[in-house]
């Protein structure tokens, strides 16, 4: 899509490799004002044309002192757009400017208490004495650049906040964007508001038109077949797409044998339900479970996943006369993942739908969601009118149940994953669980465990639990479920699945594991 035409009110935000980078675009989001993360080496051309009404460089790991610093050209300074350099941010504009940067005799980790000198633009409507604020780091800035004066002050951070007011270049050495900054709101919003001159336009209602223009503009008289799940996000590409484009789009659901229990009825009937459009439903169980007999290793369960639904998409499309394009619901963080910071990320997971895709496909990608976060798509959910059941659903991976059993997928394994996942969905739904957690499962696991039940020996499989507090899944911990729910879990479970004897509780948070097994 074209956003010099869509939004004309954009903010850049040049990534650093500060762990807070995608808080950062959260924060501008929930201000209304679209933004979008580059790398710190993003072509000075390639800014002017992007043409953003202000600039935020992030913070990062680095001393601009560091040997193999990233920097940022001069350049981008005298641009004549607002800059905000958030603590390596702006260090790296002390530096670069002609200032002086050093390593600090105390670190600051944590709380710090500021006081605001001078409360022009960017600290309007914050408190001028011991502004609660969240510092993380190690050098200071002890000269500003010429042009600069002092904005802030902290304990150990003479400067603390700094402008150039003239040329409208700002730099905070505390973080607003986390929680633990409860003014940083505020500034930000001064920042994009007061200083940038940007205008809140960015709404899900304002993204409804625009995308509907663009994808209309895209597909013209071809047709669209978008693989619906019945999770979030292809829900609401398909209601989004059908708006767009009508009877030209053709919706379809693959039963691929991993699904949880009455997933298939399920998905069928809501979309009979509440979606006025065709769906062909295809029962793809035998294909998918042949493929995945004898398969234990996590990557190539997905891939073999991955190219099945492909070719099953593929086939059907070559059916439908004139289907150039395939829709699919990527979001925005997967986008961010391959474009960070210091060239694309390793890669943890082959998610079916991006990197399981095979090389060379007939069909065109169509992603309307991958400038959005998962909580934007529930508000656009929300938007075009889908009820909440399904907007507030917990993801469930394309992958399904298959890497949810460690070790080979077999019939029999399906069988005992499937009847343990309902108990936990069942159970949690019941104590009003399901609604504070981000996603809650069952996993099977490849070991099996010595118990006695009824006076006799048992050796059987072993069931681990994983429920898991999370705003976007790049980070998650595991939710503090109460005791008395985990026992009626454990309890269940045992007593009603046959060829289980044991259940654990996953206590692990992403990082270092993730929300998935494998
Ligand atoms: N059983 C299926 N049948 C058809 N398409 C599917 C199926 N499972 C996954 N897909 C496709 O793969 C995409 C990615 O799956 P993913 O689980 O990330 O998204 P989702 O199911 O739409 O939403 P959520 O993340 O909330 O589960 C889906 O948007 C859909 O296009
Ligand atoms: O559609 C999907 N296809 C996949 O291949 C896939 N793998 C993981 N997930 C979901 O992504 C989120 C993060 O999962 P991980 O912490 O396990 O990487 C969690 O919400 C997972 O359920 C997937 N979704
Ligand atoms: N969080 C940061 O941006 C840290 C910047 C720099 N590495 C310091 O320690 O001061
Ligand atoms: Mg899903």
């Amino acid at each position: 899509m074209d956003w010099h035409s869509l939004h004309p009110d954009r903010v850049l935000i040049l990534d650093f490799g500060s762990q807070y980078t995608q808080l950062i675009a959260r924060r501008v989001r929930e201000s209304h004002v679209y933004c979008e993360i580059h790398p710190y080496a993003m072509d000075l051309d390639a800014v002017r044309s992007y043409a953003p009404k202000g600039i935020i460089l992030s913070g990062g790991p680095s001393s601009v002192h560091d040997a193999d610093a990233p920097l940022a050209p001069r350049a981008l300074f005298q641009l004549g757009i607002p800059v905000l350099g958030v603590c390596y941010g702006m260090q790296l504009m002390a530096h670069l400017l002609g200032g002086e940067v050093e390593r600090a005799e105390n670190r600051e980790y944590g709380p710090a208490l500021l006081d605001v000198v001078d409360s022009a633009a960017l600290f309007q409507d914050i408190e001028a004495t011991d502004v609660r604020v969240w510092m993380s780091h190690g050098d200071r800035i002890v000269h500003m650049p010429p042009g600069f004066r002092v904005l802030a002050r902290s304990a150990n951070s003479p400067v603390a906040a700094m402008a150039d007011p003239a040329r409208k270049l700002y730099g905070v050495q505390f973080h607003p964007e986390v929680a633990h900054t409860p003014c940083g709101r505020t500034l930000l919003d001064n920042f994009l508001f007061h200083i940038c001159g940007c205008k809140p336009t960015w709404t899900m209602k304002s993204f409804v038109e625009s995308a509907i223009t663009a994808i209309r503009e895209k597909v013209g008289s071809d047709r669209v077949l978008c693989a619906l799940s019945g999770g979030v996000d292809s829900s609401v590409v398909a209601v989004l797409l059908h708006k767009a484009v009508g009877e030209q789009l053709q919706c379809i659901f693959v039963n691929n044998g991993l699904l949880r229990k009455g997933e298939a009825e399920t998905v069928e009937r809501v979309f009979r339900d509440h979606f006025e459009m065709p769906l062909v439903s295809i029962n793809a169980t035998d294909l998918f479970l042949s493929r995945l007999k004898g398969v234990t290793d996590p990557e190539q369960k997905r891939k073999i996943i991955g190219n099945l639904f492909i070719e099953i998409f593929e086939r059907e499309a070559s059916k439908l006369q004139g289907t150039r394009y395939l829709a699919q619901g990527t979001l925005y963080p997967d986008v961010i993942e391959s474009v960070s910071f210091k060239g694309p990320s390793a890669t943890i997971k082959t998610h079916h739908n991006v990197g399981g895709l095979p090389e060379r496909m007939k069909l065109e990608l169509i992603e309307p969601l991958r400038e959005l976060f998962k909580d934007e798509v529930r508000q656009l959910g929300r938007e075009l009118g889908l009820p909440e059941r399904i907007v507030m659903r917990h993801p469930f991976p394309g992958p399904g149940l298959a890497i949810r059993i460690l070790g080979e997928v077999t019939p029999e394994n399906l069988r005992i994953l499937r009847q343990a996942d309902a108990i936990v969905l069942e159970e949690l739904e019941a104590a009003n669980w399901d609604n504070r957690v981000w996603q809650a499962f069952a996993v099977l696991l490849p070991v099996r465990s010595v118990g006695v039940m009824g006076d006799e020996r048992t050796y059987e499989q072993v069931v681990a639990i994983r429920a898991v507090e999370s705003v976007d899944a790049m980070t998650a911990d595991w939710a503090r479920m109460p005791y008395q729910l985990l026992a009626r879990l454990s309890n269940r479970i045992i007593n009603e699945v046959s060829g289980v004897n044991r259940v654990v509780y996953d206590i692990s948070s992403k990082p270092p594991s993730t929300i998935e097994w494998e």
